[in-house]
């Protein structure tokens, strides 16, 4: 790719001034932010706050208004479509849903994007996909269709999916939505797991706190386009700042307001208006 080779203590993903508008609306705003390397890395903050929109930029999926997105050492929206699917084939993607292909068993699912993107051999698309369904636990349900997985067994396949090119970035969008705790600490693990044994970056957006303390190396908290916290879970939740407060301690009303910003009250119930 490019004749740039970071080094090893180089974060991953380097976010800079990245200012971003949808629909007429301020996601980002400067926002800052590294992704170290090896490390598992959550990204927290209220609801349409830009996680998301956050990790489609890292993808390429989303171009910034302005500021600069670099994966890798190369900015990303520098990148040819050659290059840019180059990209996207080293990074892993976890979606809430899964996602699994229905008409599709297991093997079929983990097989997929080996059969669309490459001309591998059978007997080596066997063997990868049953290495990665070996890593996630699910060897033994090869042949079970999507309908006959728990929901957190078709978290897993999914996951297997993810890392069927050994990406060395993984990206986690609402993991742990509807699991029951079992499942849940199964994801954990692998998670975690993964991220070891597989070399890997780690980013997760997520909801969970006490799965994200579990987890994650460090949190950032993002709110009104910017990084409002940034620390290890053991510290980041009780920094005492306003933000931190009302988001860790689930507070109903704080910097972000419980009212929905609004016109004159009175005017709207058709009040006659008072004399100033
Ligand atoms: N293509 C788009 N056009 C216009 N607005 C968009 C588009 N994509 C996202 N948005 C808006 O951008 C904001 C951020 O969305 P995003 O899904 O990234 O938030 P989020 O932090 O992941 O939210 P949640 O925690 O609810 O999943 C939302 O207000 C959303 O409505």
């Amino acid at each position: 790719m490019s004749e740039h080779t970071p080094s090893a203590d180089e974060p991953l993903v380097r976010i800079r001034a990245l200012t971003t508008v949808l629909g007429g609306k301020v996601i980002f705003d400067g926002l800052h932010l590294d992704i170290p390397r090896g490390r598992i890395t959550a990204i927290m903050g209220p609801s349409g706050t830009g996680k998301t929109t956050l990790l489609k930029h890292i993808t390429g999926q989303l171009r910034a208004d302005s500021g600069q997105v670099q994966v890798a050492g190369e900015d990303v929206a520098a990148l040819d479509r050659r290059r840019l699917f180059a990209l996207r084939e080293k990074i892993g993607y976890l979606f809430q849903n899964s996602a699994l292909l229905t008409d599709f068993d297991v093997f079929e699912n983990v097989a997929f994007p080996l059969r669309q993107h490459t001309d591998l051999p059978e007997v080596l698309i066997r063997n990868v996909v049953l290495t990665k369904l070996q890593a996630v636990g699910l060897r033994g349900a090869a042949g079970l269709m999507p309908s006959e997985l728990s929901g957190g067994m078709a978290r897993r396949v999914a996951l297997a999916r993810a890392i069927v090119f050994d990406p060395m970035l993984i990206l986690y969008d609402e993991p742990f939505v509807g699991l029951d705790p079992i499942a849940l600490n199964q994801v954990l693990k692998l998670i975690r797991t993964l991220n070891q044994t597989l070399g890997l970056t780690s980013v997760l957006v997520a909801h969970e706190l006490d799965a994200i303390k579990r987890v994650a190396d460090h949190i950032y908290l993002i709110a009104n386009g910017k990084v409002v916290a940034h620390g290890e879970p053991a510290t980041i939740t009780s920094d005492g700042s306003p933000w931190t407060r009302q988001f860790f301690g689930g507070e109903a009303d704080g910097p972000v307001p419980f009212q929905y910003p609004a016109g004159d009250y009175a005017e709207d119930l058709g009040f006659p208006r008072r004399p100033a």
